[in-house]
């Protein structure tokens, strides 16, 4: 039992019309209720580290326990680095054993973005290893208002093509309307699914058949969440994700890969605050981390189950 990369994943997971999650991971109990959640729905999983999770927890513990889920579940799980800022992050996490990298140089000038890219998928692919990269900014999306500074950042339809062609990578992550943290719209939620098709079809068309498509920010902010949070202490006001039928709706369509990390904390958070305030005599970490082990495990089967459809994907 090894880790995977996400190659066999996307392929299925485009011809099924269904989404793998891709999940940010920061500890132990993180991970084991992603994977139990995972093991639940016989579902194949991406576990994604980030660079501040990196330095929080270090590489090897989280690639240990990673390994250990592996071997604990018999699933289909790769180990991916959620937004490498550069070459030598995306070499690290490489030479630690990661099966994917994320090279995020989305706000790089175009040229500079393709040129780095390239770089690391040639390092990656030499290593079997697979690479993904951004092009459209999210950062910023959701101070829209005007049209046209909202259209300047989404990702463009035929770039995303060039970019595609002259990197070789192996999935792009787009702009459509998305945004990372727990605040996305201040109105009504609006993603620009016209673009997604367009981005697809024309990558269809110049050759790349079933491109994966991947979409950052894509949380829901459960509001039960939220509201448990505040009843034990919380203050979060105002927070608003991406409503669970747009995500059903682009896992249908080209989007493979849906990176969640702001539903977790919320639950987590929630769970511990809830365990604590009913508890407060209790002092056992075992019992308010459990709690938010538990809680995140039910939120995690709920995705795969209702919104991203990819129950059964180890069949
Ligand atoms: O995109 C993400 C990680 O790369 C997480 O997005 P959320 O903040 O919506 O959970
Ligand atoms: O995309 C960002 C993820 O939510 C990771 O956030 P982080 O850098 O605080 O770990
Ligand atoms: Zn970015
Ligand atoms: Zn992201």
């Amino acid at each position: 039992m090894a880790l995977v990369t996400t190659k066999k994943m996307f392929e299925k997971a485009f011809q099924g019309g269904y989404a793998i999650g891709a999940f940010n991971i920061n500890n132990m109990e993180i991970i084991q209720g992603v994977v139990e959640a995972a093991k639940a729905q016989n579902s194949a999983v991406i576990l994604q580290v980030s660079k501040s999770a990196l330095k929080y927890a270090h590489p090897k513990y989280l690639k240990a326990m990673v390994d250990a889920a592996v071997e604990e579940t018999g699933l289909d799980i790769a180990l991916h680095l959620d937004h490498g800022s550069d070459f030598q992050v995306c070499k690290d996490c490489i030479e630690y054993g990661f099966t994917s990298v994320m090279f995020d140089g989305s706000h790089l000038d175009y040229e500079e973005n393709i040129a780095q890219t390239k770089e690391i998928v040639e390092y990656a692919h030499a290593r079997g290893v697979v690479v993904e990269a951004e092009l459209g900014k999210l950062a910023g999306v959701e101070d829209e208002v005007k049209v046209d500074a909202a259209n300047a950042t989404y990702t463009d339809p035929d770039q995303a093509v060039d970019f595609v062609k002259r990197t070789g990578v192996d999935s792009l992550a787009i702009a459509i309307g998305t945004s990372h943290g727990a605040y996305k719209f201040k109105g009504e939620a609006k993603l620009d699914f016209d673009r997604l098709e367009s981005i697809s079809k024309k990558l269809e068309t110049e050759g790349f058949h079933n491109f994966p498509i991947v979409l950052h920010g894509a949380s829901s902010v459960d509001q039960n969440c939220v509201a448990m949070c505040n009843e034990f202490g919380g203050n979060i006001a105002g927070a608003k994700g991406i409503p669970a039928e747009m995500l059903r709706k682009a896992s249908a369509m080209a989007v493979c890969k849906i990176n969640m990390d702001t539903d977790l904390r919320l639950a987590m958070t929630a769970a511990i605050r809830k365990s604590l305030g009913e508890n407060p005599s209790a002092f056992d970490p075992r019992g308010y981390l459990g709690a938010g082990r538990e809680l995140i495990h039910s939120l995690v089967e709920d995705k795969i189950k209702n919104v991203i459809g990819s129950t059964n994907s180890m069949n």
